[in-house]
């Protein structure tokens, strides 16, 4: 089945269609792991997003149950260079081109993925049709001359509160589209968790008499809550905080910083990071857009403690008065190193000197 990729710079690549049919109107990224492209399509900060794989033979080890981070994939469409025919792994419970026709993704496989990124390096994130139909141009282009969605959060967020008990501190998590491995990193360390749809108001966060309050990652453009930075700056200096991604930036928003849209942004498995606390370089896991400037810290209460060190950008940040610390990359990995674990200690650490009570819980 012969399926096209058409950019907004009028670019078009020829493929081979595999999963579902139809076409699909988003924004199109590249991730550069070499593995994990089942925790890649069901991360819910994909939502909106056409994701090529830079690593060219993606589905040889099939798909499993477990390695999801949600129920369902929520990238807008997905690119290959060679979709696995034949899986081999003793996980393997499917093909991924079924997996994806299962849950209504199109993708597109037999292009020059090369070609591809090197554009997108060139030209910047860009609005994408992939489609399977004989669509004419014309129809094509004035899609692509349309906005994408801008409530990604309200789309992919619980839509109820939901509880995972534990013995160990409370912790409120904000689902702004948030991975399943961050609830599992909190739920190794016996946190009782309680978590709550994005646009919860502080004073109903409150209530859960939360001793740390978990701010998640995300879809989308952060300047695009105005209502959740307010709720986060109500928060701030009440409740030890750590946020990831999209809650990093929502954090450094709170407390007066800006953010802006990367050229490319970072998706991948292997960025180095270093931790100016301790002076340590980590390999990080990455999905991100946009970042915090870091011209934008000075004048706030933030102080920069993380830095990438491909680029420079803001990786990290603390504030100076509040319990409170973010990260731009994914500590809690999937797909990715753990290297970063430890900054889950760090919030416990935080919460425990914050209350002065040691929590016995299942900390590890
Ligand atoms: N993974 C995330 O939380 C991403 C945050 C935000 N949507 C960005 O693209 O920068």
């Amino acid at each position: 089945m012969r399926a096209r990729l058409i950019l907004e710079d009028g670019t078009v690549y020829e493929g081979t269609g595999f999963g579902a049919t139809g076409e699909s109107f988003g924004e199109i990224v590249f991730n550069t792991g070499m593995t994990g492209y089942q925790e890649i399509l069901t991360d819910p900060s994909y939502y909106g997003q056409i994701v090529t794989m830079t690593y060219p033979l993606i589905g040889n080890y099939g798909v499993n149950i477990d390695d999801v981070e949600s129920s369902k994939p929520h990238a807008f469409g997905f690119v290959v260079r060679e979709s696995a025919d034949y899986p081999s792994n003793w996980r393997n419970m499917e093909r991924i081109a079924e997996y994806l026709e299962r849950n209504g993704i199109i993708g597109i496989s037999g292009v020059d993925t090369r070609s591809l990124v090197r554009r997108i390096r060139q030209r910047g994130t860009m609005k994408a049709v992939l489609t399977t139909l004989d669509t004419p141009m014309e129809k094509i282009q004035e899609t692509l001359q349309g906005s994408l969605p801008r409530d990604q959060v309200a789309r992919v967020t619980t839509a109820s509160v939901y509880r995972c008990p534990g013995d160990g501190p409370r912790i409120v998590a904000m689902d702004f589209g948030m991975k399943e491995g961050v609830l599992r990193s909190l739920l190794a360390r016996g946190c009782d968790l309680t978590v709550v749809p994005a646009h919860t108001k502080a004073e109903e966060i409150l209530n859960w008499h939360p001793h740390g309050i978990m701010l998640s990652n995300g879809p989308g453009d952060p300047a695009d809550l105005p209502d959740i930075v307010d709720t986060v700056k109500q928060l701030l200096g009440k409740v030890p905080i750590f946020g990831i991604c999209m809650g990093h930036q929502l954090l450094s928003l709170a407390c007066g910083a800006k953010t802006q849209k990367l050229k490319f942004g970072h998706h991948g498995s292997n960025h180095p990071v270093k931790d100016l606390t301790n002076g340590r370089v980590y390999i990080t896991s990455q999905n991100h857009e946009y970042q915090v400037t870091k011209e934008s810290l000075e004048g706030t209460d933030l102080e920069l403690t993380h830095v990438n060190q491909n680029d420079g950008t803001v990786e990290g940040v603390r504030h100076k008065i509040h319990p409170a610390f973010s990260v731009q990359y994914h500590p809690e990995a999937r797909p990715g190193p753990d290297d970063s674990d430890y900054l889950f200690d760090r919030f416990m650490d935080m919460i425990e000197k914050h209350y002065e009570i040691p929590f016995v819980g299942g900390r590890n």
